[in-house]
């Protein structure tokens, strides 16, 4: 659906040149919810810019349903870009026209008939929950419920893609999560395929089926939800993922542990394969699991855990305990552990 090839580009100010897309391509597909995350700086809003030529590659090319939009003439970019919605951080509403007119003002610039106009409002008004709120001001709405005008605003035009640039970034955790449920709604019900990018993992875990991580222009690594979880391959993935479950530990508790046994990492999928797993390891084995951190979370579908446990006994019964619990999808690694004063232990 969405095709960047080789897309580099460069910022050229007074004084230096800014590379900040180096060789990117990225295929994202008809139907799924694809996030990019990455730090402040990783080229996430470039990237997103470039998809609609908002900002003009340096270099390489940007395919959106077939059609390559960076050798397009400026009227037929136009009309492509009517199909490829966008949402923004700041939610940008005309602060003095009411919530239907933030809607009908660009459907009626762009030519919609007058009689579809009104429809169509409310139609996506009541889409996004707000259809009590026509005649409103956005000065007169919750952060939540100008990012839904904004949604509904851009979901007037029909797109066939949504371009969502932290869209949550300004929101409250609660309201945060209210956005990405109508997100998930947007692309279930209508099937509209979303590219969005953050900052924040728990973005990425609730509703993205794949994901890619930035770093200095790059794309560093690429991949579906679970996998990216479940075996994160570059240090940043690494820590992305870690600041999810790792909750450091005092370094007295990590010595002490260690004369007794491994610690070691524990994920699993699903809420079957984790803890009941581990219950059975003290029944069968002489060897006593302790939790030390960690938790289980949601994924779009799924359940993940990732645990680090404490398994005290003998390294005969802790060998035997591991392979028993690899034989029940428990995937058991040395564990990373973080002290206090995030010193790394090993
Ligand atoms: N218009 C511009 N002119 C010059 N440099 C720019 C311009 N836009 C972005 N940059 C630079 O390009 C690099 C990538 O910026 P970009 O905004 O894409 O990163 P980001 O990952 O979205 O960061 P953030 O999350 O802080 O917005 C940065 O070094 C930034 O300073």
């Amino acid at each position: 659906m969405i095709q960047l090839s080789n897309v580099s580009k460069t910022f050229f100010t007074q004084k230096k040149e800014v590379t900040a897309l180096k060789d990117v391509s990225l295929h994202v597909k008809k139907g799924e919810i694809f996030g990019v995350i990455g730090y402040s700086g990783a080229g996430k809003s470039t990237l997103i810019r470039c998809v609609n030529l908002l900002e003009r590659p340096t270099d390489g090319t940007v395919t959106v349903n077939g059609v390559e939009l960076t050798s397009l003439p400026s009227g037929k970019l136009k009309e492509m870009r009517k199909k490829i919605g966008m949402i923004f951080q700041g939610f940008h509403l005309l602060k003095t026209a009411t919530v239907y007119e933030n809607i009908a003002i660009p459907l009626r610039l762009s030519g919609v008939p007058k009689s579809e106009i009104h429809q169509r409002v409310e139609k996506y008004l009541s889409i996004v929950g707000l259809q009590d709120k026509h005649d409103s001001y956005p000065s007169q709405l919750s952060g939540g419920q100008k990012q839904r005008v904004a949604i509904a605003r851009t979901l007037a035009h029909e797109p066939e893609v949504l371009l969502s640039d932290e869209a949550t970034s300004a929101l409250d955790p609660e309201t945060t999560e209210a956005i990405l449920q109508l997100l998930l709604k947007i692309n279930e019900e209508l099937g509209i395929t979303i590219l969005l990018i953050t900052h924040e993992m728990n973005v990425i875990q609730r509703i993205c089926d794949r994901v890619a991580v930035m770093e200095n222009g790059e794309i560093v690594e690429t991949g579906d939800l679970l996998q990216v979880f479940s075996a994160p391959q570059h240090e940043t993935t690494k820590k992305f993922v870690n600041s999810l479950f790792h909750q450091p530990l005092s370094q007295s508790l990590v010595e002490e542990s260690k004369k007794t046994g491994p610690i070691v990492t524990l994920s699993f999928v699903g809420t079957a394969s984790g803890e009941p797993a581990l219950a059975l390891v003290s029944k069968q084995f002489d060897v006593y699991p302790n939790i030390l951190s960690g938790n289980v979370t949601q994924l779009k579908n799924q359940l993940y855990g990732k645990l680090i446990v404490h398994l005290q006994g003998s390294e005969e019964e802790t060998k035997k305990a591991v392979q028993f619990l690899n034989e029940r999808g428990v995937r058991v690694e040395g564990a990373n552990v973080h002290v206090f004063e995030n010193q790394p232990i090993s």
